[in-house]
């Protein structure tokens, strides 16, 4: 079989695949969003430090970059994405590449006002940098800041960028140049650091009604991933087995006395996260004591299996959501 073909290459964002972060979908902009980049981008805050984003920025601008994006795409010239938030659909910015300056991509971003602060351009930025060396075979990134903007040079350090000197900048949407400070990062750099992340050992619960439906909760305000929806279950302790994690954590969260025995292995999550892996052993359980009541802050809501995958959840569970709907 050839290596080019199915599950041997993972899709590529040239071919307008989507990525998938914590929170995030990484995704081809479409004509419906225009009214929305219009909105975002018409922000002087916003679009400052930007070298092409005119301000101000009007609905044809939204339509005119939807457009120019895609053929930049199919021409093999850069591939912009919109970071679409999981949780409720809304896009937020973007985030892309070009290669019009070298063989190795440059990286930019901007991202909407209201959703400054909160780490989603280094969840962006990780997702993407994975994508660029493990599956497109990069050897190297850089991206240039204007001298004024030191959060964005502080986001570029934190996702593992280095100072490489500087970068002449045309910034014809402000009639401007600069001279802006590089940052690179190579492939190496980046395998070396993406294998030391952490292997976190987590166990979850299907747990199953006699209607055949299945409990979710929702992971609780101030925890990564907050408000996504997910099976019950947590971290394995040291000196656990993952049985009686799940014991633990169903009497912790849920009140529920559920005994090992009742515990029947079904599927498990084995996923890349940009920051730790995770393997999750995920149990069916039919048979507990006790009514599920939310201890730790959480929602809870019973499920019917053709409604999961309808709910936003952690990208780790979308499989899982499909053996469950299969095996249910
Ligand atoms: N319980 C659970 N965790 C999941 C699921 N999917 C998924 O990616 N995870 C991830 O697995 C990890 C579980 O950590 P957690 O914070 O819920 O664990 P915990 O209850 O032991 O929390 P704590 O250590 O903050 O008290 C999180 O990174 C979470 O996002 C899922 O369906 N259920």
């Amino acid at each position: 079989m050839s290596g080019e073909n199915g599950c041997w290459s993972a899709g590529s964002v040239w071919r307008g695949a989507p990525l998938l972060s914590a929170r995030l979908k990484l995704r081809p902009l479409v004509a419906a969003d225009a009214p929305r980049l219009a909105e975002l981008a018409n922000d002087w805050e916003v679009v400052q430090y930007t070298a092409n984003i005119p301000h101000p920025y009007g609905l044809d601008d939204g339509h005119a970059f939807v457009v120019a994006q895609e053929a930049r795409r199919l021409t093999g010239l850069g591939v912009a994405l919109g970071l679409e938030r999981t949780i409720d659909g809304a896009l937020i910015g973007c985030i892309g590449f070009g290669l019009d300056h070298a063989d190795s991509p440059e990286l930019g971003y901007w991202l909407g006002h209201p959703y400054w602060g909160q780490g989603y351009v280094s969840e962006a930025l990780r997702r993407l940098i994975r994508h660029l060396f493990a599956d497109l075979g990069y050897e190297s990134l850089w991206a240039a800041v204007h001298p004024d903007n030191q959060v964005s040079a502080h986001v570029l350090e934190k996702v593992g960028f280095t100072p490489a000197g500087r970068h002449p900048c045309g910034m014809p949407a402000r009639g401007d140049s600069v001279d802006s400070p590089k940052f690179a990062l190579a492939a190496d750099q980046w395998r070396a650091a993406h294998a030391a992340r952490p292997m976190l050992l987590v166990a979850a619960a299907a747990l199953i009604d006699t209607d055949g439906r299945v409990l979710m909760a929702s992971r609780p305000p101030g925890k990564s991933m907050s408000g996504l929806w997910e099976f019950p279950g947590g971290k394995i302790h040291p000196g656990e087995t993952p049985e009686m994690a799940l014991v633990r954590e169903l009497a912790e969260e849920l009140g529920l006395d559920v005994g090992e025995s009742c515990l029947a292995p079904l599927a498990f999550a084995s996923h890349d996260y940009d920051t730790f892996h995770l393997l999750m052993p995920l149990y069916a359980v039919r048979q507990w004591k006790g009514e599920p009541q939310p201890r730790e802050g959480q929602m809870l809501k019973w499920v019917r299996a053709a409604a999961l995958s309808g709910l936003p959840m952690p990208p780790a569970d979308i499989p899982l959501v499909a053996l469950l709907r299969e095996w249910l």
